[in-house]
């Protein structure tokens, strides 16, 4: 990527002096912890570029907990506490929902004094009866694949401190929203939203998604390593659905496997390639910070926004 002229660009020799000397040491607990979600994550990334990022989030938390209080004071309003809000952008497959947890799991160890809750907006997608009838199958994931209006309605709750707000679980074994399953977010300090369409502009709202965020970080990389972290992923999802019938991955696991991966292939070229390249590309330069990985998930490059 050609360096933005918004944004400072660092290496991760760089970045990682930003918050050298306080580092706090991982623990044997928390790395175990960290391994057990993904055991291939690069644990010197998550000491050089994570932790130094966990800081200066803590530091703009602290920032944006001041002027919320400023802000109400002026109001004359009695100061409530408004839930900081991270939003995490990128292709399908780039990561995001790996980095998701890996923050959720580093900043509640770090600020335990902190509720931290994380969603994803696949929750928000039709389910694949309403998608059917709509014709849009080979349109999941595009923009108009996703009911907009449900998600800012969600991010306005969050943020006006409802109790209990309910979002929908979509299941990527079983391919579709699971009926009758909600995650609960109940007045979190700091809420992470991942997803694909986090920085998009929806072409029917009035407000998007970015005008709830305080943060957002876009995951990037090469769209033809993405692609064989794709195929990837999907190899790991026919590997768990030899048992399950009622999973998306069995036919495949059951089949001729070459020719699964071509299919997935297929997917890949025909769906998720075009959605990155028209509409979450595009997205990449409203990031906060943009995270660029290279082979193996490690990150080679951070662009943080200048203003
Ligand atoms: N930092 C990482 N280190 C190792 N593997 C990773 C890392 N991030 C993602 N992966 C792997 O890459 C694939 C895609 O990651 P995932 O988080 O599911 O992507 P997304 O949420 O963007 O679709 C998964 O198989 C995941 O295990
Ligand atoms: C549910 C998704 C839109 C979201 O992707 P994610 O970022 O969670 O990987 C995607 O996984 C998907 O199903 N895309 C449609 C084509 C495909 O099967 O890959």
């Amino acid at each position: 990527m050609n360096d933005l002229i918004n944004y400072y660009s660092f290496d991760k020799e760089e970045w990682k002096h930003f918050y050298e000397k306080k580092t706090v040491p991982l623990t044997a607990s928390e790395l175990r912890s960290i391994k057990a979600f993904n055991d291939k994550i690069s644990l010197q990334d998550v000491s050089n570029i994570y932790i130094p990022l966990v800081h200066l989030l803590s530091l703009q938390l602290t920032n944006f907990n001041n002027w919320q209080e400023t802000k109400a004071n002026f109001l004359h309003k009695a100061a409530r506490k408004v839930p900081f809000i991270i939003g995490i952008s990128g292709s399908v497959a780039v990561g995001k929902s790996t980095t998701a947890r890996l923050l959720e799991e580093l900043l509640s160890y770090y600020f335990p004094e902190n509720k931290v809750q994380l969603i994803t907006t696949d929750g928000f997608l039709y389910p694949t009866a309403e998608l059917k009838r709509q014709g849009i199958m080979d349109r999941k994931g595009f923009p108009e694949s996703y009911d907009m209006a449900a998600l800012i309605n969600f991010l306005n709750n969050v943020k006006a401190g409802v109790y209990n707000v309910k979002v929908p679980v979509y299941s990527h074994q079983v391919y579709d929203i699971v009926p009758g399953e909600f995650d609960i977010i109940d007045q979190p300090d700091i809420l992470i939203i991942e997803g694909i369409n986090v920085l998009q502009l929806p072409s029917n709202e009035q407000i998007y998604v970015s005008d709830f965020t305080d943060f957002s970080i876009y995951v990037d990389a090469d769209a033809n390593q993405i692609r064989e972290w794709y195929l990837e992923r999907f190899g790991k999802l026919m590997d768990t659905a030899f048992q399950d019938p009622q999973n998306h991955y069995y036919k495949y696991a059951q089949g001729n496997r070459a020719e699964a991966f071509e299919i997935a292939n297929n997917v890949w070229d025909t769906i998720d390639l075009p959605n990155l390249e028209e509409n979450i590309l595009p997205t990449r330069s409203r990031a906060d910070m943009i995270m660029h990985k290279t082979k193996h998930h490690i990150i080679d490059k951070l662009y943080l926004r200048k203003y």
